[in-house]
């Protein structure tokens, strides 16, 4: 027979195949001669037999023990071993080998793959068989909670079109979802043998309430969404406050989760349009919590902008009076500067719409990853702060403490070399027509102009010093936030704060502190340049908080500097949380 005279000249051939198509002319069931036919034909084919094989192979290696994976999660722990050793690299020549070698995408993709394999994650995910249902049948369940000090974790709504009362949310990790018995979409007719229909969602509320010990609930099951919720892996950087107590429009207060701005939330579920369901990173056990989604927030604060534009235009606020900021120049590296007295200028710079700009900018969350530090490569340091508050000072200091690792690049100027500067010490000194081509062209991280010289700081005089595998620190205006902060520079930025005025005064009278607004550097800082630091400092607050990957209040300078070198040391050894572009 030819189909037998096919097989038998295959070497491979899957027994079980060839006896299936012996048997098939035997079948006397399959009346059609079309079925026969398509079932040789499928049976007789090259793919299904490769399959089969490949499956027996997989299925007799499996049987296997000496092949079992140890642990299915290796990648997890080659990550935590890696965090583990971050920290001891520079102490321990083997840490770094294997901090280097486990940072190696190469290594890591194996680990995945093992891992996928090991959970067995090759297995097709067939969807569960539809219990056939007859259109009017509806599946009423009696559910049997017992009442504790924890929430329930789930709320209720009015369904739009039928008016009745549905499960709105579960949320994940409460009560009713480890229950693994009510779901998003499940009609509520009873609570405790009370009829709901007609009743509002705060009238079950109450109900609910005033129940004590077990609690039934009849239910009518919503047959689509019985499947379980996957956790998402999502983790964002809060770039606002949140407190639910104080939102009106939250769906059930008690679900609400606060917090500030700067934490790390993980999101577990996005489904919901309007309200997200989150937990802070820091407190990995226990239910999630409701948040506002991003485009919900948005909105918000377009709508609050729109209403404080309304006011501001009723009464002329006084934030013309600091709309123009001022700064120094981007300040040389001159070992002499670390002296007090050295020319510190004012600058007027010419980016006035940019804060506005700014200050148009919707700050919601920011999706974040961890940033492992990669050895030799070093994050630059970014000081951010208001004129004269000091971050020229610790910068000074830093550079002192080990002027080989720690580096600022020179900045550019337009002004005509004086009497005892060195070209490319203090300045480079370049037309004007190239540095206006080069700001053009964004070559430059910062610029302003003073008394009608331009001043700047290239993006590539801060690549060449990263590449030469130092730390390079930059204090540059608060506005160069935005041009820095990119996945190529990856910038660790500090926000030095001035402390509360009577500190202020007191700490810089007693080191004798050179005012920064005088052009000659004669004087000390007057009580209302003092208090104009402190304002700025809250402007860059509002503006820029988010973006901070620390704050330190320059208070007692010998402090400061100690927290700024700790800094410095966490910038360089810890797995940070960063944009995750910047890790993608
Ligand atoms: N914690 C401190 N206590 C006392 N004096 C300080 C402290 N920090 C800085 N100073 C002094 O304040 C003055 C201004 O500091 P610095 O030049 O570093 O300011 P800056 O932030 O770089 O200002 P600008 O942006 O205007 O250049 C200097 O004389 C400095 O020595």
């Amino acid at each position: 027979m030819m189909t037998a005279a096919l097989m038998t000249s295959e070497a491979n051939w899957d027994p079980t195949l060839s006896k299936l198509v012996n048997s098939l002319k035997e079948t006397e069931s399959l009346s059609s001669q079309q079925e026969m036919d398509f079932l040789q034909t499928l049976l007789e084919s090259k793919e299904l037999n490769a399959l089969v094989n490949v499956h027996s192979k997989v299925a007799k290696i499996r049987k296997d023990d000496r092949l079992a994976p140890l642990m299915s999660s290796s990648l997890q722990v080659a990550l935590e071993v890696l965090e583990q050793v971050s920290q001891r690299c520079h102490i321990s020549p083997i840490s770094k080998e294997i901090f280097t070698l486990l940072q190696k995408p190469h290594l890591q993709s194996l680990l995945c793959a093992h891992d996928a394999i090991a959970q067995k994650d090759f297995c097709p995910h067939l969807p569960e068989i539809p219990v056939e249902l007859d259109e009017d049948e509806e599946t009423i369940k009696i559910v049997q909670l017992v009442k504790s000090n924890e929430p329930l974790g789930a709320t209720i709504k009015t369904d739009e079109d039928t008016g009745k009362i549905i499960i709105a949310r579960i949320m994940h990790g409460g009560a009713a979802d480890r229950s693994g018995l009510i779901h998003v979409g499940d009609e509520v007719i009873e609570v405790n043998g009370i009829n709901v229909e007609g009743k509002t969602p705060n009238d079950v509320l109450t109900i609910l309430q005033n129940s004590e010990g077990t609690i039934y609930f009849k239910l009518i099951l919503n047959n689509v969404s019985k499947m379980g919720q996957r956790e998402s892996k999502v983790r964002v950087r809060a770039h606002f406050d949140y407190d639910p107590e104080n939102d009106p429009y939250i769906p059930c207060k008690e679900a609400g989760l606060g917090f500030v701005r700067g934490e790390i939330l993980h999101i577990v579920s996005q489904d919901d349009p309007c309200w997200w369901q989150a937990r802070k990173e820091t407190e990995r056990t226990g239910g999630a919590g409701l948040i506002p989604s991003r485009p919900l927030q948005e909105r918000r604060i377009m709508h609050e902008r729109s209403q404080k534009y309304k006011d501001d235009s009723k009464t002329q606020s006084v934030e013309g009076s600091c709309a123009s900021i001022c700064s120094t120049p981007p300040s040389s590296p001159n070992p002499n500067n670390m002296c007090h007295g050295i020319k510190t200028k004012k600058i007027m710079y010419d980016l006035d719409e940019n804060d506005d700009f700014d200050r148009e900018m919707i700050a919601t969350y920011e999706d974040v990853c961890k940033l492992y530090p990669k050895s030799g490569v070093f994050r630059p340091l970014v000081l951010i702060g208001a004129p004269g508050v000091g971050r020229n000072e610790l910068k000074r200091r830093l550079a002192a403490m080990d002027s080989e690792k720690y580096r600022s690049p020179v900045p550019y100027t337009t002004r005509p070399i004086r009497h005892g500067e060195v070209a490319g010490r203090e300045y480079i000194f370049v037309s004007r027509e190239k540095v206006e081509a080069d700001i053009a062209d964004g070559k430059f991280i910062e610029f302003g102009k003073y008394k009608g010289h331009l001043y700047g700081t290239s993006g590539e005089s801060v690549r060449c010093i990263i590449n030469a595998g130092c730390v390079c620190i930059l204090s540059p205006h608060y506005q160069a936030i935005k041009a820095l902060r990119t996945p190529q520079l990856k910038p660790f930025i500090i926000h030095i704060k001035p402390p509360s005025f009577e500190r202020l005064k007191e700490s810089r009278t007693a080191l004798r502190a050179r005012s920064t607004f005088d052009e000659t550097n004669s004087r000390g800082f007057t009580d209302e340049e003092l208090q104009d630091m402190i304002k700025s400092a809250e402007r860059i607050d509002y503006l820029y908080g988010h973006f901070f990957d620390e704050e330190i209040v320059n208070d007692d300078l010998a402090t400061a500097f100690e927290q700024l070198v700790l800094c410095a040391e966490r910038a360089e050894t810890e797995p940070l949380w960063a944009p995750s572009s910047w890790v993608h």
